[in-house]
């Protein structure tokens, strides 16, 4: 059993047979010496056929005497080389033997670095061929001279004559030229003309390219690159073209796959990639964009095939993939090159207000201070009183907030809160004070709340809402310190994510000062490039003081003076001009492909998107409207749907709506205007009807006035004392903000075309108004063409002067609607004015 199983063993291990190609592979090692020999014998036998043409005549003697010692040849190979060299040149194929040696040591190199065998053999096939082809064409020519040719030449030619005669001979020859150009070089006449084309057109657009005289030229991005980078960046060009050239001649020596007409695409791209990279771009055109750089750049290329002209040509249309890899690397470039866009650099220089700008009232009204006997007597009473109505309490706790206490009480085992909430008048009344309210129970607590305001209240400092560490620490777009929660902690919102805001409260409760802590705020926070102030104000005093830093942080109409608007009319141009503000901005968003204005100004900043497609910084825009009622009443649908529209949709692209109103009626707060402010301000009101209408809840008509207020954002409502921002405040904030550099002129809105200026120009005489005369008297002792002249002047609104202005318009007092300049006063003085209108007559 174990001598079988041992035979068959030996059965399987028995080696298969391997085929001869496999016995006769060499190893590494020895192509690497083989290699090496055949490369120095090549370069040896460069060397002997070089000797051998000043040495022939003398060493032909030595050569029969090979074996002899004593004779010394005078090739530098000595024997060997007279040799083989007589061999090869005399006896073989003349000059064109140094072929030999050439071929000799590619062999050695291909074998050293193992290249492509396939290639090596067509070297020695094409190589053999030629050796000959020149060997027979020298003993054509110069049939005498034995060392031209050598002797297969010599006898070739001898025979071909014999045969075919002196034309056939040539004829033959000429043949075998063309086959190896066509066969081997990949020749045809087509090629041939397209490869002169195309490098003329080469050398032709290098030439356009390089610098003119200029000192300064713009490139594809339009941006401006100096003589020396423009030269350098040619120069590259050229170079870069001449290699590709040599580089495509050198492929015609190569034996290749079938060649297609890429090389010129190659050289576009290599000129695109210089121009990113003479980008010498100023501050403000600091971006690029792949987008424009291809202008000349032929949209589609054409690929042919050389092995089949008849092939029919395919367009390749030019692919965006390659932009965007262009673009992130342009941009990358940029930022590196010039670090992240920043949009404060024109104003690069300026300085925040300080803190010591505001007033600290911490020495007048003292900070909150607890006492113990107010505290006590509000407890018992408060105790007393729901003993009263049979409400017993386990337990009571205290908060001191800077104007209200709030008592938490938790009521005993078995007693309903709502019974408690429908005392709440009654506890006031027992408690004897005005602004309780009793919140029944405290969300997420489970208590209940009484808010008992406290005999001495404290005054929230704006200074102490602005230094707090809430505030400035604060990673907000907008953030906003309103004042302190009645736990004392400062209050600070983020106005981009409200993101619009309804302010309420009678008259003298506190919501000027409201709107002055919001825009104090964003002063302390932003920059003026990073926010623009729209500000409405028809009572004419409450934000004027925000007139000094018009240039630095206002936004408003290009065809108005003021930026701070008071007159209602022109509110219905300013909305809807931010309507035209929203859309394009959408479309900046779109075009960019972002979602918000965080998203796309960071974008921006890494220069990924161009300036040139017009994408710019985007600040964010507050509109502050302070008597919305006021507003409402007189333009009524003119304003609500503007207001509603950017309400609705403003949001993502960082306009955000700040209303502010005394009477918040349902029919100033409509609903579709409520439904777009989910954040609601609401200080003391006069009615539980107005604090449901701004609130949906009671509790505003319960303050205590003087900024105590309350805010939602949807759901919880917080109370909170707003901090308390004078106007010598916000004189000083304005003064030291306004006595810095600004920008050329304030932020300017797009320019919205109002419905009044169309004009009908066919206005009859007897439709004028009655103020007709007076308005043209005005227009030419002004010399200025403006419906706003003529409503300061004659107190008219903005719709009647309108009116007005198109009647001038058609008597030929003015000229015709010129956009944001005022119209043309056509009418030089009174006494021609007279004369115009008694000439109508
Ligand atoms: N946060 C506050 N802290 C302390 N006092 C305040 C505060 N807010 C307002 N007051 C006091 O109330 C007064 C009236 O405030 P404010 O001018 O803001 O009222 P208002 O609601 O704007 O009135 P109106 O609607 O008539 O303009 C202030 O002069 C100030 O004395």
């Amino acid at each position: 059993m174990a001598k079988k199983r041992v035979s068959t063993k030996r059965k399987t291990t028995k080696k298969p047979k391997t085929p001869l190609k496999q016995k006769l592979a060499l190893s590494r090692q020895q192509k690497v010496v083989l290699g090496s020999f055949l490369f120095f014998l090549g370069i040896g036998l460069f060397f002997a056929f070089i000797s051998f043409f000043f040495n022939w005549k003398i060493d032909q003697s030595e050569i029969s005497q090979f074996y002899d010692r004593a004779s010394s040849p005078k090739n530098w190979l000595s024997k060997f080389g007279a040799t083989v060299s007589h061999f090869f040149i005399f006896k073989g194929f003349g000059v064109s033997s140094l072929i030999l040696p050439v071929l000799t040591s590619l062999t050695g190199i291909y074998l050293f670095f193992d290249l492509n065998k396939k290639k090596l053999a067509g070297f020695w096939f094409w190589g053999t061929l030629v050796m000959i082809w020149i060997s027979v064409v020298l003993g054509f020519i110069k049939k005498e001279s034995g060392l031209l040719a050598g002797v297969v030449g010599y006898e070739t030619n001898d025979f071909l004559q014999d045969y075919v005669g002196f034309i056939g001979t040539v004829l033959i020859l000429a043949f075998f030229a063309i086959v190896y150009i066509v066969v081997r070089l990949r020749y045809t006449p087509e090629r041939l003309t397209a490869s002169i084309k195309s490098t003329q057109k080469d050398i032709a657009r290098d030439f356009e390219s390089t610098p003119t005289s200029t000192s300064n030229t713009v490139n594809n991005n339009g941006h401006k690159v100096t003589e020396k980078q423009e030269e350098e960046s040619g120069s590259s060009r050229i170079k870069e073209r001449i290699d590709a050239i040599i580089a495509r001649s050198k492929d015609i020596g190569k034996k290749e796959e079938p060649k297609k007409e890429v090389v010129k695409k190659d050289l576009i791209k290599k000129e695109s990639e210089t121009n990113e990279i003479t980008l010498n771009p100023t501050i403000n055109d600091f971006y690029g964009n792949p987008e424009n750089r291809d202008n000349d750049v032929p949209e589609k290329l054409i690929i042919k095939s050389e092995d089949n002209p008849e092939d029919i040509a395919m367009e390749v249309e030019k692919v965006s993939e390659e932009e965007v890899v262009r673009d992130k690397d342009l941009s990358a470039k940029l930022v590196k090159d010039f670090g992240e866009f920043d949009p404060k650099l024109e104003l690069g220089n300026y300085k925040f207000p300080g803190i010591n700008l505001l007033k600290d009232y911490t020495g007048q009204t003292g900070s909150i201070t607890i006492d113990q006997g107010e505290l006590e007597e509000n407890k018992n009473r408060i105790v007393e009183t729901l003993k009263n109505y049979k409400i017993e309490i386990a337990q009571i706790k205290a908060t001191v907030g800077p104007t209200v206490t709030l008592y938490e009480i938790v009521p005993e085992a078995g007693i309903r809160i709502s019974k408690i909430k429908n005392l709440e008048d009654d506890i006031a009344l027992s408690l004897a004070a005005l602004g309780i309210r009793i919140i029944a129970p405290i969300p997420g607590k489970g208590t209940i709340g009484i808010e008992v305001p406290n005999k001495k209240s404290t005054i929230v400092s704006m200074r102490s809402a602005i230094a707090s560490s809430k505030f400035q620490n604060a990673e907000m777009e907008l953030p906003l310190s309103l004042g302190k929660t009645i736990s004392n902690e400062t209050f600070v919102v983020d106005l981009a994510k409200m993101p619009h805001l309804l302010m309420a409260g009678a008259t003298g409760q506190g919501k000027s000062v409201g709107l002055n802590a919001i825009l104090t705020s964003l002063l302390y926070k932003k920059h003026p490039a990073e926010v623009k102030f729209v500000l409405v104000d028809p009572k004419k005093v409450e934000l004027t003081l925000f007139n000094k830093i018009e240039r630095h942080y206002l936004a408003k109409l290009p065809d108005t003076e003021e930026a701070i608007i008071t007159d209602n009319t022109k509110v219905i141009n300013t909305l809807n001009s931010l309507c035209i503000e929203m859309d394009a901005r959408y479309d900046l968003l779109k075009n960019a492909m972002v979602r918000n204005i965080k998203e796309y100004n960071a974008k921006f900043k890494a220069r990924k998107l161009n300036p040139e497609n017009g994408h710019r910084f985007l600040p964010y825009i507050v509109l502050v409207v302070d008597e919305f009622a006021d507003l409402i009443m007189t333009a009524g649908k003119e304003v609500e749907t503007p207001i509603a529209r950017l309400a609705q949709l403003a949001r993502a692209i960082g306009i955000h709506l700040i209303i502010a109103t005394q009477r918040p009626s349902v029919n100033v707060i409509t609903g579709m205007i409520k439904a777009n402010f989910p954040a609601r301000i609401a200080f003391r009101v006069t009615s539980k009807i107005d604090s449901r209408t701004i609130l949906d809840t009671g509790g505003a008509d319960q303050l205590i006035g003087r900024g105590d207020m309350l805010f939602t954002q949807g759901n919880e409502i917080i109370r909170i004392q707003c901090a308390f921002v004078d106007t010598p405040e916000v004189e000083r904030i304005t003064e030291f903000i306004g006595s810095q550099k600004a920008y050329p002129d304030a932020h300017l809105l797009p320019e919205y075309v109002g419905e009044e200026s169309g004009t009908s120009l066919d206005i009859d005489k007897k439709d004028r108004d009655k103020l007709f005369n007076e308005a043209a008297e005005v227009i030419v002792t002004a010399q200025q063409g403006s419906a706003s002249l003529l409503q300061r002047k004659l107190k008219l609104g903005y719709n009647r002067a309108g009116r007005l202005i198109d009647q001038l318009e058609a008597a030929g007092v003015v000229g015709p609607f010129e956009g944001s300049k005022a119209r043309q006063v056509l009418v030089n003085d009174l006494v021609s004015l007279q004369q115009l209108l008694d000439n109508e007559k």
